[in-house]
Protein backbone atom coordinates (compact mmCIF):
# COMPACT_ATOMS: atom_id res chain seq x y z
CA UNK A 1 0.00 0.00 0.00
CA UNK A 2 1.47 3.33 -0.91
CA UNK A 3 1.49 5.90 1.38
CA UNK A 4 -0.10 8.81 -1.69
CA UNK A 5 -2.36 7.98 -4.93
CA UNK A 6 -1.03 9.97 -7.53
CA UNK A 7 -3.24 10.57 -10.96
CA UNK A 8 -1.56 10.19 -14.56
CA UNK A 9 -3.34 12.93 -16.42
CA UNK A 10 -0.98 13.01 -19.69
CA UNK A 11 -3.82 11.61 -21.56
CA UNK A 12 -6.17 14.36 -20.81
CA UNK A 13 -4.76 17.57 -19.21
CA UNK A 14 -1.98 16.69 -20.88
CA UNK A 15 -3.04 16.44 -24.47
CA UNK A 16 -5.96 18.63 -24.15
CA UNK A 17 -4.54 21.44 -25.86
CA UNK A 18 -1.94 19.15 -28.06
CA UNK A 19 -2.60 20.45 -31.57
CA UNK A 20 -1.52 17.39 -33.38
CA UNK A 21 -4.61 14.76 -32.84
CA UNK A 22 -2.74 11.59 -30.92
CA UNK A 23 -3.97 8.59 -32.56
CA UNK A 24 -6.23 6.39 -30.41
CA UNK A 25 -3.77 3.21 -30.50
CA UNK A 26 -1.01 5.44 -28.91
CA UNK A 27 -3.37 6.59 -26.19
CA UNK A 28 -4.28 3.31 -25.39
CA UNK A 29 -0.91 1.52 -25.37
CA UNK A 30 0.07 4.97 -23.01
CA UNK A 31 -2.35 4.38 -20.56
CA UNK A 32 -2.47 1.11 -20.58
CA UNK A 33 1.36 1.22 -19.66
CA UNK A 34 1.03 3.82 -17.22
CA UNK A 35 -1.47 1.15 -15.25
CA UNK A 36 1.41 -1.25 -15.49
CA UNK A 37 3.90 0.99 -13.51
CA UNK A 38 1.23 1.03 -10.48
CA UNK A 39 -0.76 4.51 -11.53
CA UNK A 40 -4.22 2.95 -9.75
CA UNK A 41 -5.74 5.96 -11.08
CA UNK A 42 -5.43 7.54 -14.88
CA UNK A 43 -7.40 10.07 -16.14
CA UNK A 44 -8.14 8.45 -19.69
CA UNK A 45 -10.33 11.05 -21.42
CA UNK A 46 -12.64 13.53 -21.68
CA UNK A 47 -16.41 13.68 -23.19
CA UNK A 48 -16.26 17.29 -24.08
CA UNK A 49 -17.56 18.21 -27.15
CA UNK A 50 -15.58 17.09 -29.77
CA UNK A 51 -16.39 20.07 -32.24
CA UNK A 52 -14.48 22.27 -28.93
CA UNK A 53 -11.50 19.68 -28.44
CA UNK A 54 -11.31 17.05 -31.43
CA UNK A 55 -8.02 15.70 -29.26
CA UNK A 56 -10.79 13.51 -27.16
CA UNK A 57 -13.27 12.85 -30.27
CA UNK A 58 -12.00 9.38 -29.67
CA UNK A 59 -13.57 9.20 -26.46
CA UNK A 60 -15.78 5.78 -27.13
CA UNK A 61 -13.31 3.99 -29.23
CA UNK A 62 -10.67 4.55 -26.82
CA UNK A 63 -12.15 3.29 -23.56
CA UNK A 64 -13.55 0.74 -26.07
CA UNK A 65 -10.39 -0.80 -26.96
CA UNK A 66 -8.44 -0.18 -23.04
CA UNK A 67 -8.18 -3.07 -21.47
CA UNK A 68 -8.96 -3.17 -17.95
CA UNK A 69 -6.51 -3.87 -14.92
CA UNK A 70 -8.23 -4.55 -11.41
CA UNK A 71 -8.21 -1.91 -8.86
CA UNK A 72 -7.50 0.87 -11.44
CA UNK A 73 -9.71 3.93 -11.64
CA UNK A 74 -9.52 5.38 -14.95
CA UNK A 75 -11.06 8.82 -15.14
CA UNK A 76 -12.95 10.45 -17.93
CA UNK A 77 -13.67 14.36 -17.80
CA UNK A 78 -17.39 15.67 -18.14
CA UNK A 79 -18.66 19.23 -18.30
CA UNK A 80 -21.97 18.65 -19.52
CA UNK A 81 -25.48 16.42 -18.66
CA UNK A 82 -24.40 15.29 -22.32
CA UNK A 83 -20.93 14.32 -21.75
CA UNK A 84 -22.14 11.99 -18.67
CA UNK A 85 -24.71 10.78 -20.92
CA UNK A 86 -22.06 9.43 -23.09
CA UNK A 87 -20.37 8.09 -20.36
CA UNK A 88 -23.47 5.81 -18.96
CA UNK A 89 -23.89 5.02 -22.73
CA UNK A 90 -20.61 3.25 -22.83
CA UNK A 91 -21.33 1.28 -19.78
CA UNK A 92 -24.16 -0.13 -20.81
CA UNK A 93 -22.47 -0.69 -23.60
CA UNK A 94 -20.32 -2.98 -21.71
CA UNK A 95 -16.69 -0.67 -21.70
CA UNK A 96 -16.12 2.73 -20.11
CA UNK A 97 -14.73 4.79 -17.29
CA UNK A 98 -15.44 4.28 -13.62
CA UNK A 99 -14.86 7.53 -12.30
CA UNK A 100 -15.77 11.18 -13.73
CA UNK A 101 -15.10 14.35 -13.01
CA UNK A 102 -17.74 17.22 -12.81
CA UNK A 103 -16.75 20.89 -13.45
CA UNK A 104 -16.82 23.74 -11.52
CA UNK A 105 -14.79 27.10 -11.54
CA UNK A 106 -14.41 29.17 -8.88
CA UNK A 107 -14.38 32.03 -10.80
CA UNK A 108 -17.35 33.77 -12.75
CA UNK A 109 -15.00 34.96 -15.79
CA UNK A 110 -13.50 31.04 -15.52
CA UNK A 111 -16.48 29.58 -15.51
CA UNK A 112 -17.89 31.67 -18.59
CA UNK A 113 -14.60 30.95 -20.60
CA UNK A 114 -13.77 27.51 -20.05
CA UNK A 115 -17.69 26.18 -19.53
CA UNK A 116 -19.73 28.31 -20.95
CA UNK A 117 -21.80 28.58 -18.03
CA UNK A 118 -22.71 31.18 -15.23
CA UNK A 119 -21.24 29.77 -11.67
CA UNK A 120 -25.22 29.39 -10.92
CA UNK A 121 -26.03 27.30 -13.92
CA UNK A 122 -23.03 24.89 -13.77
CA UNK A 123 -24.03 24.27 -10.23
CA UNK A 124 -27.48 23.54 -11.89
CA UNK A 125 -25.54 21.89 -14.53
CA UNK A 126 -23.93 19.94 -11.97
CA UNK A 127 -26.75 18.60 -10.03
CA UNK A 128 -28.12 17.52 -13.10
CA UNK A 129 -24.90 15.68 -13.87
CA UNK A 130 -25.01 13.85 -10.53
CA UNK A 131 -28.77 12.65 -11.59
CA UNK A 132 -27.77 11.37 -14.89
CA UNK A 133 -24.78 9.50 -13.81
CA UNK A 134 -27.22 6.78 -11.88
CA UNK A 135 -24.34 6.11 -8.94
CA UNK A 136 -22.39 4.07 -11.81
CA UNK A 137 -19.25 5.81 -11.03
CA UNK A 138 -17.09 7.29 -8.45
CA UNK A 139 -17.35 11.05 -8.92
CA UNK A 140 -14.83 13.71 -8.62
CA UNK A 141 -16.00 17.27 -8.19
CA UNK A 142 -13.68 19.65 -9.30
CA UNK A 143 -12.98 23.66 -8.64
CA UNK A 144 -11.11 25.07 -11.04
CA UNK A 145 -8.49 28.62 -10.30
CA UNK A 146 -9.62 27.68 -6.57
CA UNK A 147 -6.42 29.79 -5.35
CA UNK A 148 -6.55 32.14 -7.97
CA UNK A 149 -8.29 33.77 -11.45
CA UNK A 150 -6.50 34.92 -14.49
CA UNK A 151 -8.60 37.48 -14.93
CA UNK A 152 -10.50 38.23 -11.35
CA UNK A 153 -7.14 37.84 -9.48
CA UNK A 154 -7.55 36.75 -5.65
CA UNK A 155 -10.82 34.10 -5.24
CA UNK A 156 -12.52 33.92 -1.95
CA UNK A 157 -11.54 30.69 0.30
CA UNK A 158 -15.00 30.80 1.77
CA UNK A 159 -16.21 30.59 -1.96
CA UNK A 160 -14.23 27.05 -2.83
CA UNK A 161 -14.67 25.89 0.60
CA UNK A 162 -18.94 26.03 0.19
CA UNK A 163 -17.98 24.65 -2.93
CA UNK A 164 -16.54 21.88 -1.53
CA UNK A 165 -19.77 21.69 0.68
CA UNK A 166 -22.02 21.69 -2.37
CA UNK A 167 -20.43 18.90 -3.63
CA UNK A 168 -20.51 17.00 -0.64
CA UNK A 169 -24.42 17.37 -0.34
CA UNK A 170 -24.73 16.27 -3.73
CA UNK A 171 -22.74 12.62 -2.76
CA UNK A 172 -19.38 14.06 -4.84
CA UNK A 173 -16.58 12.80 -2.05
CA UNK A 174 -13.77 13.22 -3.97
CA UNK A 175 -12.84 17.25 -4.18
CA UNK A 176 -10.08 18.03 -6.75
CA UNK A 177 -9.23 21.63 -6.02
CA UNK A 178 -7.07 23.34 -8.94
CA UNK A 179 -4.28 25.63 -9.37
CA UNK A 180 -5.37 26.31 -12.65
CA UNK A 181 -2.48 28.72 -13.58
CA UNK A 182 -0.09 28.64 -10.94
CA UNK A 183 -1.41 31.41 -8.67
CA UNK A 184 -1.24 29.13 -5.09
CA UNK A 185 2.13 29.44 -2.75
CA UNK A 186 2.54 26.76 -0.31
CA UNK A 187 1.04 29.26 2.30
CA UNK A 188 -2.58 29.84 1.13
CA UNK A 189 -2.40 25.99 -0.17
CA UNK A 190 -1.85 24.54 3.33
CA UNK A 191 -4.96 27.47 4.43
CA UNK A 192 -7.65 25.97 2.16
CA UNK A 193 -6.83 22.43 2.10
CA UNK A 194 -6.56 22.45 6.14
CA UNK A 195 -9.57 23.75 5.90
CA UNK A 196 -10.90 21.50 3.95
CA UNK A 197 -10.03 18.99 6.05
CA UNK A 198 -11.07 20.40 9.24
CA UNK A 199 -14.28 21.24 8.33
CA UNK A 200 -15.05 18.19 5.68
CA UNK A 201 -13.06 15.42 7.01
CA UNK A 202 -15.20 13.07 4.99
CA UNK A 203 -14.15 14.19 1.60
CA UNK A 204 -11.40 13.33 0.05
CA UNK A 205 -9.25 15.89 -1.42
CA UNK A 206 -7.37 15.90 -4.63
CA UNK A 207 -4.68 18.35 -5.58
CA UNK A 208 -4.04 19.66 -8.74
CA UNK A 209 -1.60 22.00 -9.38
CA UNK A 210 -0.34 23.32 -12.30
CA UNK A 211 3.53 24.13 -12.26
CA UNK A 212 2.55 27.56 -14.71
CA UNK A 213 5.08 29.95 -12.35
CA UNK A 214 7.70 26.92 -11.44
CA UNK A 215 5.47 26.28 -7.90
CA UNK A 216 3.81 22.85 -8.74
CA UNK A 217 5.96 20.98 -6.50
CA UNK A 218 6.44 23.28 -3.47
CA UNK A 219 2.76 23.41 -3.30
CA UNK A 220 2.07 19.59 -3.65
CA UNK A 221 4.67 19.35 -0.58
CA UNK A 222 2.63 22.13 1.33
CA UNK A 223 -0.69 20.01 0.19
CA UNK A 224 0.71 16.85 1.80
CA UNK A 225 1.74 18.75 4.90
CA UNK A 226 -2.40 19.49 4.91
CA UNK A 227 -2.96 15.53 5.13
CA UNK A 228 -3.95 15.24 1.49
CA UNK A 229 -2.90 12.17 -0.19
CA UNK A 230 -4.24 12.32 -3.62
CA UNK A 231 -2.30 14.03 -6.38
CA UNK A 232 -2.65 14.74 -10.03
CA UNK A 233 0.34 15.03 -12.34
CA UNK A 234 1.37 14.14 -16.21
CA UNK A 235 4.67 12.90 -17.69
CA UNK A 236 6.84 15.76 -19.07
CA UNK A 237 4.32 18.47 -17.55
CA UNK A 238 2.37 17.92 -20.48
CA UNK A 239 -0.68 19.93 -20.74
CA UNK A 240 -1.98 22.30 -18.22
CA UNK A 241 -3.55 25.70 -19.78
CA UNK A 242 -3.73 27.13 -23.07
CA UNK A 243 -2.41 30.25 -20.86
CA UNK A 244 -1.16 32.45 -23.36
CA UNK A 245 -3.60 32.11 -25.87
CA UNK A 246 -7.09 31.74 -24.77
CA UNK A 247 -6.89 32.20 -20.83
CA UNK A 248 -4.94 34.55 -19.70
CA UNK A 249 -1.17 33.78 -18.04
CA UNK A 250 2.04 32.71 -19.42
CA UNK A 251 3.72 29.49 -19.52
CA UNK A 252 1.41 26.18 -19.47
CA UNK A 253 2.03 22.98 -17.79
CA UNK A 254 0.91 20.38 -15.33
CA UNK A 255 3.29 19.23 -12.62
CA UNK A 256 5.91 16.54 -14.18
CA UNK A 257 5.07 12.87 -12.97
CA UNK A 258 8.79 11.80 -12.79
CA UNK A 259 10.03 15.11 -11.01
CA UNK A 260 6.94 14.55 -8.34
CA UNK A 261 7.46 10.81 -8.05
CA UNK A 262 11.11 11.38 -7.11
CA UNK A 263 10.52 14.07 -4.97
CA UNK A 264 8.13 12.19 -3.03
CA UNK A 265 10.26 8.51 -3.16
CA UNK A 266 13.15 10.78 -2.11
CA UNK A 267 11.08 12.46 0.94
CA UNK A 268 10.86 8.55 2.20
CA UNK A 269 6.59 8.78 0.51
CA UNK A 270 6.18 5.92 -0.94
CA UNK A 271 3.90 6.43 -4.38
CA UNK A 272 3.10 2.77 -5.73
CA UNK A 273 5.24 3.08 -9.00
CA UNK A 274 8.13 1.40 -10.09
CA UNK A 275 11.17 3.71 -10.54
CA UNK A 276 12.40 1.83 -13.63
CA UNK A 277 9.05 1.89 -15.40
CA UNK A 278 8.43 5.64 -14.73
CA UNK A 279 11.35 6.85 -16.83
CA UNK A 280 11.29 4.12 -19.70
CA UNK A 281 7.49 5.11 -20.03
CA UNK A 282 8.96 8.75 -20.06
CA UNK A 283 10.54 7.76 -23.03
CA UNK A 284 7.61 6.66 -24.76
CA UNK A 285 5.54 9.91 -23.68
CA UNK A 286 8.32 11.58 -25.15
CA UNK A 287 8.48 9.82 -28.00
CA UNK A 288 4.41 9.83 -28.51
CA UNK A 289 4.65 13.37 -29.08
CA UNK A 290 7.50 13.91 -30.77
CA UNK A 291 9.52 16.36 -28.45
CA UNK A 292 11.48 16.50 -25.82
CA UNK A 293 9.09 17.26 -22.63
CA UNK A 294 9.81 19.41 -19.05
CA UNK A 295 11.16 16.92 -16.68
CA UNK A 296 14.10 17.65 -14.54
CA UNK A 297 14.68 14.13 -13.38
CA UNK A 298 13.56 12.63 -17.12
CA UNK A 299 16.60 14.54 -18.24
CA UNK A 300 19.04 14.30 -15.43
CA UNK A 301 17.66 11.20 -13.95
CA UNK A 302 16.65 9.95 -11.14
CA UNK A 303 17.83 10.82 -7.52
CA UNK A 304 20.71 8.17 -6.86
CA UNK A 305 19.77 8.11 -3.09
CA UNK A 306 16.44 6.52 -4.00
CA UNK A 307 16.72 2.88 -2.10
CA UNK A 308 19.75 3.90 -0.33
CA UNK A 309 19.39 5.23 3.37
CA UNK A 310 20.18 9.00 3.38
CA UNK A 311 22.40 9.34 6.05
CA UNK A 312 23.65 5.86 6.15
C1 LIG B 1 -18.55 23.97 -22.51
C2 LIG B 1 -19.50 22.92 -23.09
C3 LIG B 1 -19.78 21.89 -22.02
C4 LIG B 1 -20.78 23.64 -23.45
O1 LIG B 1 -21.69 22.73 -24.09
P1 LIG B 1 -23.07 23.27 -24.65
O2 LIG B 1 -23.64 24.26 -23.73
O3 LIG B 1 -23.92 22.12 -24.99
O4 LIG B 1 -22.73 24.12 -25.92
P2 LIG B 1 -21.96 23.73 -27.27
O5 LIG B 1 -22.04 24.96 -28.12
O6 LIG B 1 -20.60 23.22 -27.02
O7 LIG B 1 -22.86 22.54 -27.88
C5 LIG B 1 -23.48 22.61 -29.06
C6 LIG B 1 -23.53 21.28 -29.74
O8 LIG B 1 -22.54 20.35 -29.27
C7 LIG B 1 -23.15 19.20 -28.66
N1 LIG B 1 -22.49 18.86 -27.43
C8 LIG B 1 -22.39 19.64 -26.32
N2 LIG B 1 -21.72 19.00 -25.38
C9 LIG B 1 -21.39 17.80 -25.89
C10 LIG B 1 -20.67 16.71 -25.36
N3 LIG B 1 -20.20 16.75 -24.12
N4 LIG B 1 -20.48 15.66 -26.14
C11 LIG B 1 -20.96 15.60 -27.39
N5 LIG B 1 -21.66 16.63 -27.96
C12 LIG B 1 -21.86 17.70 -27.20
C13 LIG B 1 -24.56 19.65 -28.38
O9 LIG B 1 -25.41 18.52 -28.31
C14 LIG B 1 -24.82 20.54 -29.54
O10 LIG B 1 -25.01 19.74 -30.74
P3 LIG B 1 -25.98 20.21 -31.90
O11 LIG B 1 -27.32 20.30 -31.24
O12 LIG B 1 -25.44 21.54 -32.35
O13 LIG B 1 -25.81 19.12 -32.92
C15 LIG B 1 -18.91 22.25 -24.32
O14 LIG B 1 -18.64 23.23 -25.29
C16 LIG B 1 -17.62 21.52 -24.04
O15 LIG B 1 -17.61 20.32 -23.77
N6 LIG B 1 -16.51 22.25 -24.15
C17 LIG B 1 -15.21 21.75 -23.74
C18 LIG B 1 -15.06 21.99 -22.26
C19 LIG B 1 -13.74 21.53 -21.77
O16 LIG B 1 -13.33 20.42 -22.02
N7 LIG B 1 -13.04 22.44 -21.07
C20 LIG B 1 -11.74 22.16 -20.52
C21 LIG B 1 -11.86 21.33 -19.30
S1 LIG B 1 -10.36 21.39 -18.38
C22 LIG B 1 -10.77 22.16 -16.96
O17 LIG B 1 -11.88 22.55 -16.78
C23 LIG B 1 -9.76 22.37 -15.90
C24 LIG B 1 -9.30 21.15 -15.12
C25 LIG B 1 -10.39 20.10 -14.97
O18 LIG B 1 -8.25 20.54 -15.85
C26 LIG B 1 -8.85 21.53 -13.72
C27 LIG B 1 -7.81 22.62 -13.66
O19 LIG B 1 -6.97 22.70 -14.55
O20 LIG B 1 -7.79 23.35 -12.65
Amino acid sequence: MSDVTLCECFARDGLQHEETFIPTATKVALIDRFAAIGFQRVEATSYSNPKVVPQFGDASELLRALPRRDGVWYKATCANVRAVERAVADLDAGFGANEISLLVSASESHSMKNLRRSRADQWQNVADMVAASQGRFRMIGTVSVAWGCPFEGKVSADSVLEDVRRFARLGVMHVALGDTTGMAAPRTVKQLMSAVHAELPEVTTVAHFHDTRGTGLVNYVAALEAGCRYFDCAFGGVGGHPAKVKYGGGHTGNVSTEDLVNLFESMGVSTGIDLEGLMATAAMCEEALGRTLHSRVAQSGLNPLLGVAAHG
